[in-house]
């Protein structure tokens, strides 16, 4: 699915509007429509609900919903922060309509008139959404903050008043909803992690905004959806051997991380490889032989650390190094010899990265068929500070033009930028998931997706949806609290069994 910025949802409202054709007033009622019927099959209209417009769209969306809740015969009380301005054109319209319905509509002009909000309340945060242009200050801020703080339930219209559609809003005021209700398709600021406390829980509303404008407007980066997981996965053909899906090598473990091997070892095993070669510290051999028997392993000349690599590197169609493997200087100098031997597709993780941001000419050997996968702290160990999620996303899309790599920056909705500039945010995945060695896990999937021929892209879109997905099937039997990373190799298969369902 497109990502589109503030400038492209203003574009499609008028290219809907001057070719359907439709009212800019009938769009909103459609919006308000959607948000109402959504308000009324969720069943928050058994509770009371306060319903605060700011005087833009966003507001008369508000009052909209207002209107036809109440021609459902459920009771509304309205609040309009009052600015001293007239409202937009379809706020006033719709604000003649609302006056025909109720009279328990007040105006917001001081601290004193803020109502005084329960446990049981609900609020509509429609004060203000796309049209945002500068940080929330004054009474505003205090509204904003006066209901946050508040313990009613709150769900905003189409943004939380206060978060910046294409920009960080960090340090700034901005609603804590429970719920956002955005519409037709998401916009970054709703995916990014600073922003998960005040979005609550996402809702995606159609209100049949013109098609022919998502299809022929360019997106810079996109949310991973079954279609594109679709066309990137290969089903097996009935005659294959093991020999069509290729031998991955993954470089891993030092003493006393053994498990990290083992991990990756095993998850590289179930994301469908042919081969798996470890090559470990001898320290490990007994260890990963026993965990997992249907890998090979060649032991690295040192007892517990890396320092050069296994014999013979054109065997491999893939290669994955990092997980466990420490920060030994000969450790570093086996990395610069595998960058220097091997030209296969190859995932950089953990150790690997923190190797590459110590050693910054190592970077130089990176060659195009590299995928890198930090997590935030390990992004800022390679490629220095950034203020806020969305400085490090634009950061990632750069790196990945200069260094020609992908980057997947791994957190909640994992980004990947890939070096053609193209870029998505992950669907899939859970808070179940920030638990150790689940970073692990995600790079045996990569190795073992590059190994059987899917390129770096396909590779990490689908390993890092496939990873999530393994992450919800195992926090839904198991909870976030108790499901480990091990447990997110036990749930691929089911993952990759609703891939091979929704693929038929
Ligand atoms: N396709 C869709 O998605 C559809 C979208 N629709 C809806 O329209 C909404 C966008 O409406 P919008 O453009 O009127 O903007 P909105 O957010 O109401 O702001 C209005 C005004 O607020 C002001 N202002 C700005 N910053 C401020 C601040 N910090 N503190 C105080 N004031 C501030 C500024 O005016 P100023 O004060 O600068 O004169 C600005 O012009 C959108 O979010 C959705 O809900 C649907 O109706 C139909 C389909
Ligand atoms: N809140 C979250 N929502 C979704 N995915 C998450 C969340 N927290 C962590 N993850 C995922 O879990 C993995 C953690 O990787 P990493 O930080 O490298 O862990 P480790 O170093 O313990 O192996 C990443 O793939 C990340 O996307
Ligand atoms: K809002």
């Amino acid at each position: 699915m497109k990502i589109f910025t503030a400038g492209q949802i203003r574009n499609w409202d008028a290219y809907t509007i001057a070719n359907e054709p439709i009212t800019s007033l009938q769009l909103m009622e459609r919006a308000a429509t959607a948000c109402t019927n959504w308000l009324l099959e969720q069943r928050f209209t058994q509770q009371h609900i306060h319903i605060f417009c700011g005087k833009g769209n966003n507001g008369g969306d508000g009052l909209a919903i207002a209107r036809l809740l109440l021609i459902q015969a459920v009771p509304v009380t309205v609040y309009i922060f009052e600015t001293g301005k007239k409202g937009s054109n379809d706020f006033q319209r719709n604000l003649e309509l609302l006056h025909n319905h109720t009279t328990d509509i007040h105006f917001l002009q001081s601290t004193d008139a803020f109502p005084t909000l329960q446990q049981n309340d609900v609020v509509i945060d429609a004060l203000l959404g796309t049209g945002l242009d500068r940080p929330l200050e004054g009474l505003l801020a205090d509204l904003v903050q006066h209901i946050s703080n508040s313990p009613a339930t709150v769900i905003a219209i189409d943004l939380p008043t206060g978060m910046f559609t294409d920009k960080s809003c960090k340090e700034a005021v901005c609603m804590r909803a429970d719920h956002t209700l955005s519409f037709e398709v998401y916009k970054q600021c709703l995916l990014v992690a600073e922003n998960a406390e005040y979005c609550g829980n996402v809702h995606l509303l159609a209100i049949g905004l013109h098609p022919a404008y998502y299809e022929t407007t360019l997106a810079a980066q996109q949310l991973m959806d079954a279609a594109i997981i679709r066309s990137i996965y290969k089903k097996r053909k009935a005659a294959a051997h093991k020999g069509n899906f290729g031998h991955a090598l993954l470089l891993a473990g030092s003493y006393g991380k053994t498990g990290a091997a083992i991990l990756s070892a095993k998850a590289c095993l179930r994301s469908g490889v042919g081969l798996l070669t470890m090559h470990t510290p001898t320290c490990g051999i007994i260890p990963l032989q026993t965990a997992v028997p249907e890998a090979m392993v060649e032991t690295d000349a040192n007892e517990k650390y890396l320092s050069n690599t296994p014999a013979d590197l054109l065997r491999y169609a893939a290669i994955g190094i990092g997980p466990g493997i420490d920060l030994h200087e000969e450790t570093a100098n086996a990395l610069m010899l595998l960058l220097q031997q091997a030209h296969q597709p190859m995932v950089l993780d953990a150790d690997a990265l923190n190797l590459l941001s110590i050693k910054k000419e190592l970077s130089a050997l990176l060659h195009t068929d590299c995928i890198l996968t930090p997590h935030p702290k390990e992004f800022e160990r390679l490629f220095g500070k950034t203020a806020n999620d969305f400085e490090r996303i634009e950061k990632a899309q750069e790196k990945a033009t200069e260094l020609n790599c992908v980057i997947v920056v791994k957190g909640h909705h994992t980004f990947i930028a890939c070096p053609d500039g193209t870029a998505w945010f992950n669907s899939t995945g859970n808070a179940g998931m920030a638990t150790a060695g689940s970073g692990d896990v995600l790079t045996g999937i990569l190795t073992g997706l590059l190994a059987q021929g899917y390129n770096t892209t396909e590779a990490a879109i689908l390993g890092v949806y496939l990873h999530g997905l393994a992450g919800d099937f195992a926090a839904a039997e198991l909870s976030q609290e108790a499901m480990t990373a091990g447990d997110l190799t036990r749930y691929l298969g089911k993952a990759f069994l609703q891939l091979s369902l929704t693929n038929r």
